[in-house]
């Protein structure tokens, strides 16, 4: 992608100075402190005025500190969240992993597959021409016949790598991902990153947020660094990360 010049290449998210805020009713807050039902309204300004265009064919990593806006951000891309301010355009629907494939903990992996490839709009009958490369590609099934089992009896590691791989059955315009990957084992990241180069090269734009440096600079080639609500550096990933590494004191959040 980085030869092909900005200008020829096809915008898929546009965000445009946008500010979104949550209004969180009673809790703490006010000057009495005590909260409860019909006290304060507090307003928790997550993103304040983040501007950034997205193009096809790239893989975007989200950093930044806790707390700093990422999941917000992502969200509000996905429409699941209101912008108070600015504006959001996207192209096609994007699809926010872990929310639109909603999965039920009562029903067995192989009804969620199902229910998750329905969710995001495929046919029954793509579902069942995907099915087995789905359950393969999460692995969950490798040891045991976990697909049939209720999800309920999953590790957390195995429901993420079923969400990932329900989510990149579909080939998405715009797929965000949020921490999905760090769940996963090696062998199951290695996988994923190898779906996420696939899903690009389909001219997606991928979103990915993560607090693995790594994983970041392994996946994307560009990196947007959030501060406190605020879009701190966009450039390329290795550059941002190694910003971000100066700036929380190299290592500190380096994870795997
Ligand atoms: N549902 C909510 N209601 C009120 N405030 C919220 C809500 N969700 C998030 N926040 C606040 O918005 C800010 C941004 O949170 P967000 O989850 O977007 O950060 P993040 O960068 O994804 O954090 P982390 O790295 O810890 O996952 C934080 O101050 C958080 O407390």
């Amino acid at each position: 992608m980085a030869d092909t010049p900005r200008e020829e290449r096809t915008p898929t998210v546009v965000v445009d100075g946008a500010h979104v805020t949550y209004t969180v009713q009673g809790g703490k807050g006010g000057s009495s402190g005590r909260g409860g039902r019909g006290g304060s309204r507090r307003k928790v300004r997550a993103v304040r005025g983040v501007s950034f265009a997205a193009y096809r064919g790239e893989a975007i990593g989200l950093i930044g500190s806790n707390g700093s806006g990422k999941s917000t951000l992502l969200k509000a891309i996905a429409g699941l969240l209101p912008v108070n301010q600015g504006r959001i355009y996207t192209h096609g629907q994007p699809s926010l992993l872990g929310v639109n494939a909603a999965l039920m903990n009562d029903l067995t992996g192989e009804r969620n597959v199902i229910l998750g490839g329905l969710a995001m709009g495929m046919t029954r009958a793509e579902i069942a021409a995907r099915y087995d490369e789905i359950v393969d590609f999460s692995g969950i099934n490798e040891k045991d016949d976990a697909i049939s089992r209720p999800m309920r009896t999953y590790s957390s590691g195995m429901g993420a790598r079923l969400r990932f791989s329900i989510a990149a059955a579909k080939t998405h315009d715009v797929l965000l991902i949020d921490e999905a990957l760090s769940t996963g084992d090696a062998k199951f990241r290695r996988r994923s990153q190898q779906r996420i180069d696939e899903l690009r090269a389909k001219a997606g734009t991928v979103f990915l947020v993560s607090h693995s440096n790594s994983t970041i600079t392994q996946t994307c080639d560009r990196a947007l660094w959030l501060e406190a609500g605020t879009l701190r550096m966009d450039g390329p990933a290795e550059e941002v990360v190694a910003a971000y590494e100066a700036f929380t004191g190299k290592g500190a959040k380096t994870g795997r």
